[in-house]
């Protein structure tokens, strides 16, 4: 296989796949290279109902392998919110400054020890000819009191990661993707990579 499409409009999680795809040399494209993407109505109830919804939309549409991500954050203190709504938060427009600032709002007055939340990636992989399967990685961390650092995208910024002692948003690429939701369900996939690439 020398090419995937990733069933995602999201710049900030095509370069995270880019990366982990060009150490197999494999290229990357996306619905960003598409002219006309057929639009996915994300409405599953979980991670995975919506992962393999794009996953399955736009591989039979396009004939090809495709991989779909659907994650977001989910937040003890505010019993799993945002959850699969991460994207539009703040409202319909997906917008992460007004996310992070909703979320903040919410968290005001939670005290440190009940600030736990957790990134989760599902992803979908679609090949023609087969069913879908989809797997699930995980990232723990708690919610900073105000925004830090420049890196990654959606709430890097407000999400501290207790084993870098960093927001997720100080951490390079490279760092965010050794240890991330995304990170770790890509491993998952790696070790799946033989029923994908035969
Ligand atoms: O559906 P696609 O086109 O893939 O792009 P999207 O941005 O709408 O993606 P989701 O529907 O999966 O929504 C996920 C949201 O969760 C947040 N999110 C997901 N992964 C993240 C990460 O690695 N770092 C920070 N925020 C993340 C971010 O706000 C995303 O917009
Ligand atoms: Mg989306």
């Amino acid at each position: 296989m020398s090419e995937v499409l990733i069933a995602t409009k999201n710049p900030g999680k095509v370069k995270e796949f880019e990366a982990f795809f060009a150490e197999k040399d494999i290229k990357v494209r996306s619905l960003l290279d598409l002219e006309e993407p057929e639009d996915v109505i994300e409405d599953g109830e979980t991670f995975e109902d919506n992962a393999v919804k794009k996953a399955e939309a736009i591989g039979k549409a396009a004939g090809l392998p495709v991989i779909a991500d659907d994650s977001g954050l989910e937040v003890d203190a505010l019993n799993g919110a945002p959850g699969v709504y991460s994207a539009r938060y703040a409202g319909k427009e997906k917008n992460d400054e007004a996310n992070n600032l909703k979320l903040l709002r919410e968290m005001e007055g939670v005290p440190p020890e009940k600030r736990t939340a957790r990134f989760v990636c599902a992803l979908a992989v679609y090949l023609p000819g087969n069913r879908s399967f989809v797997l699930r990685g995980t990232c723990e961390g708690l919610i900073a009191e105000e925004r830090k650092g420049e890196h990654g995208f959606g709430y890097d910024p407000l999400f501290y990661v207790p084993s870098s002692e960093k927001m997720m948003a100080e951490l390079t690429s490279e760092e965010k993707n050794t240890l991330s939701h995304r990170a770790k369900a890509l491993q998952l996939l790696e070790e799946k990579w033989d029923l994908f690439t035969e």
